[in-house]
């Protein structure tokens, strides 16, 4: 079965295996036998050693069951699973969890009740096996003193860094980390989440954690994977996601950048862009064509004769964004906080001056049309490959 579908280009890093930590070939799960809907489908992906690399997705699309079928949890429906360059899932292999040596983090921390916080640390460990690591992981994590407490007498945040102590003790190559940040605060979220890169970089370990908050992923991975219905779209720095997304889903999902339509050559509800029609490359039909255009990049304008109508707005701090409807478009509009306009107030859209946008499906990045740019500018500028 081939990696790639849709157009979705499936190109992940180039690592060669023997650096990867793990390496997952053209996997594809399904849970409900021969006949039930693929889960997982064709996914790649490859993490070198001490890598933290996110796996970003809305829910549902398959994240915790590739985090299960690397931890050996499920058993691939096709493709393979390598660790440390060994197969352990897939073309015959088989290795079970208890021997991949992989660490596990969970959501709701999965402590033992029954056992202290130094009891938990310790739970990985073979009898006889030095503990004096769990020691240094509970004072690395700011935990020492807490030792004799049962999870029912540590905060959120304690139990998780106690849950992240535990699956380092064994000295894991990997860890997997399922959403751990999901059920914290947002300031001990803020600084556990910021906390992690160091502590497994000091550990040794790499890391792949699972989120559905992009600014987390972008935030403190190395790189992110971005999935979506059980396919990966892209994965890359978090810098090259942003100056390259690989489709209009990394751009919406990712950026939260708005999917405008070209309704004519050269040409968007909001306004038109520089450039000669035709463009390079393919040329698909306008309504198959979208442009990403970030929030921030929109003019907004209130005007009785204009076609968009405020629909409602978000407090972003030191900005508002506003919700516009135009048309069949819902976009999202960042405006000043001196721009107090309310909800069913009628508005006319512009490009802001120099604003850029990337066109799909060629992936070429547009400059909108504007009188007051400097001239000599090229209005048409290649992406990357992603
Ligand atoms: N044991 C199972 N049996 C059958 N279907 C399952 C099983 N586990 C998960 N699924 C289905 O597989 C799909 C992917 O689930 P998965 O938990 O991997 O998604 P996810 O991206 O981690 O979602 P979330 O962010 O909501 O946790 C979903 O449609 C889910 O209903």
């Amino acid at each position: 079965m081939a990696g790639s579908q849709n157009g979705i280009d499936h190109r992940v890093s180039l690592l060669s295996q023997t650096q990867a930590t793990v390496a997952v070939r053209d996997l594809w799960h399904r849970y409900d036998g021969p006949a039930g809907p693929w889960t997982l489908r064709g996914i790649d992906l490859e993490l070198a050693a001490g890598e933290l690399v996110g796996l970003l997705g809305p829910s549902g699309c398959g994240k915790t069951t590739l985090l299960r079928l690397i931890a050996g949890f499920e058993r691939p429906s096709q493709g393979s699973v390598h660790l440390q360059q060994r197969p352990v899932a897939g073309n015959g292999h088989w290795l079970p969890p208890e021997r991949r040596g992989i660490g596990m983090v969970f959501q709701d921390y999965a402590l033992f009740p029954h056992l202290t916080a130094w009891q938990n640390a310790c739970f990985g460990l073979r009898p006889g096996q030095d503990d004096s690591r769990a020691a240094w992981l509970l004072e690395l994590l700011g935990l020492k003193g807490l030792e004799l407490r049962y999870p029912h007498q540590l905060s959120g945040g304690q139990k998780q860094r106690l849950a992240l102590a535990r699956a380092l003790a064994p000295a894991p190559k990997l860890v997997l980390l399922d959403e751990p940040f999901s059920n914290l605060d947002v300031e001990v979220r803020l600084r556990l989440r910021s906390e992690l890169s160091s502590v497994l970089q000091v550990c040794g370990a790499t890391g792949l954690i699972v989120t559905h908050d992009p600014s987390e992923a972008l935030a403190i991975c190395d790189r992110v994977a971005v999935m979506r219905d059980g396919e990966l779209h892209q994965c890359a720095t978090p810098r090259a996601l942003v100056d390259a997304p690989a489709s209009p889903f990394v751009g919406r999902f990712v950026l939260q950048g708005n999917l405008v339509p070209l309704d004519g050559p050269m040409h968007c509800l909001i306004g038109a862009l520089e450039g000669d029609s035709p463009l390079p490359g393919s040329e698909p039909g306008p309504d198959e064509q979208l442009l990403l255009v970030d929030p921030a990049l929109i003019r907004l304008q209130p005007d009785p004769q204009g076609e968009a109508t405020v629909m409602g707005r978000e407090f972003l701090g030191q900005a508002w964004q506003y919700r516009v409807q135009q048309g069949p478009c819902d976009l999202r509009v960042n405006a000043a906080l001196a721009l107090d306009v309310t909800r069913g107030t009628r508005c006319r859209l512009a490009f802001q001056p120099g604003a850029e946008v990337i066109l799909f499906p060629q992936r070429i990045r547009l400059r909108a049309n504007d009188p007051y740019a400097a001239s000599g500018v090229p209005a048409l500028r290649p992406m990357p490959p992603a």
